[in-house]
């Protein structure tokens, strides 16, 4: 399904990514115009986070959040939280229309659903904005440390790519060590630019890319990374390409071009259409470390907030992401199916093994 398609019926698209209720939100005094999408609750409240973006077309932004919020469900599932799928989209530009007003009026929404969706930060939010929601209702985490929260989940989620990069390496060249393996990073806003740094400090030969050339200079100067133009980076000669921007960065074009053995970043939805490119990936013998399952450290790190915030054990779960990513490669190489498929395969299975656990009192 394309955003275009997206126009057509909107319960036909509830229908056929299977989700349970989608809110749209309108306040014309504080501009606010969000969606919040819940799409499985088997394993508890759905949570997700809330993105803000400057989208071209009111199809597209519900596109981006019904794809997003059905990727959390399998997130919370293969990390083996007991929480369901959500996520929310703002339509805005973050930088120009956002304001204490239009998030709070958020909140307010969240505290509608009475504990049905718990939200956290993403593209475009902050920790800040977390606080501002946390004035209207509890239903939110990621709020800053100062206020009991985990703060900023960003650098647990890069330490959790980290592990899923880990694991990747381990499975196409027999250890784990990344010293000296190349990275392409793209995207080195709050998940990617942790990420370079966990990178150099093991020594890997890292290129940096995004679409703002100041922190292309500031991040490449700081960690001793080589810039490369947004326009180039598929034609670079790499051992990783890890994406930490926007989603669909892997489509048919750019497969075409990739020159990469692995791929392994943050960026939700990193392939266009899961069946046709993940099965390409799979043909083309690049490996690919299913975004959902690596880039779980920032749902664990909100997880952990909700449970009484332990730092250690946000840590341990997230290194579990390297044994989970383990568990994926190895099912995809037995039944010879894409990695995505495998993921699925296991998140799928967990849910149906809980929703049987729960069907009796
Ligand atoms: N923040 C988290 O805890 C977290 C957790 C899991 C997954 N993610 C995902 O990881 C990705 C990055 O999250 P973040 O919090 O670092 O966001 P961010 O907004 O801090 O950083 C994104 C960066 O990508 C750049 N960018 C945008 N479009 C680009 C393009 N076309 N090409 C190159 N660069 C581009 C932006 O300029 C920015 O520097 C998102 O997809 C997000 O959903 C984030």
């Amino acid at each position: 399904m394309s955003a275009q398609q997206t126009t057509d019926s909107i319960f036909s698209q509830l229908e056929a990514y299977g989700h349970q209720k989608v809110v749209f939100c309108s306040d014309p005094h504080t501009g606010l115009k969000a969606i919040i999408a819940i799409h499985d609750t088997t394993l508890g409240p759905a949570f997700g986070s809330t993105r803000m973006w400057t989208y071209r077309t009111e199809a597209e932004a519900l596109y981006d959040v019904l794809r997003l919020s059905k990727s959390m469900t399998y997130k919370c599932a293969i990390a083996g939280l007991n929480m369901g799928g959500g996520y929310s989209v703002i339509i805005g530009d973050s930088r120009r229309d956002k304001s204490e007003a239009m998030m709070r009026k958020f909140g307010r929404y969240i505290k509608n659903l009475n504990g049905e969706f718990i939200t956290s930060e993403d593209v475009g939010t902050s920790p800040r904005d977390m606080e501002y929601i946390r004035m209207e209702t509890e239903h939110v985490t990621g709020i800053p440390e100062s206020l009991g929260g985990s703060g900023d989940p960003a650098p647990v989620a890069a330490k959790g790519v980290l592990m899923g990069i880990k694991a990747a390496v381990r499975e196409m060249y027999g250890n784990d060590t990344i010293t000296g393996r190349s990275v392409i990073v793209q995207g080195i806003g709050h998940v990617g630019e942790t990420l370079v740094k966990l990178l150099r400090e093991e020594n890997a030969k890292v290129y940096v890319s995004d679409i703002n050339e100041d922190r292309v200079r500031q991040v490449s100067k700081k960690y001793g990374a080589e810039a490369v133009s947004n326009n180039s980076i598929f034609d670079i000669d790499a051992d990783i390409y890890s994406p930490c921007a926007l989603g669909a960065t892997i489509n048919t074009q750019t497969i075409s071009k990739l020159k990469v053995g692995i791929i392994a970043g943050s960026a939700n939805n990193q392939l266009q259409d899961e069946d046709e490119h993940g099965k390409m990936l799979l043909d083309k013998g690049i490996l690919f470390a299913p975004d959902y399952v690596i880039n779980a450290g920032g749902i664990i790190n909100c997880y952990s907030e909700l449970q009484g915030f332990s730092k250690r054990r946000t840590m341990q779960l997230t290194e579990n992401i390297y044994e989970a990513t383990r568990n994926v490669l190895k099912l995809s190489k037995a039944e010879n199916i894409s990695t995505i498929e495998a993921a699925n395969k296991i998140a799928e299975k967990r849910i149906a093994d809980i929703r049987k656990v729960k069907s009796t009192y």
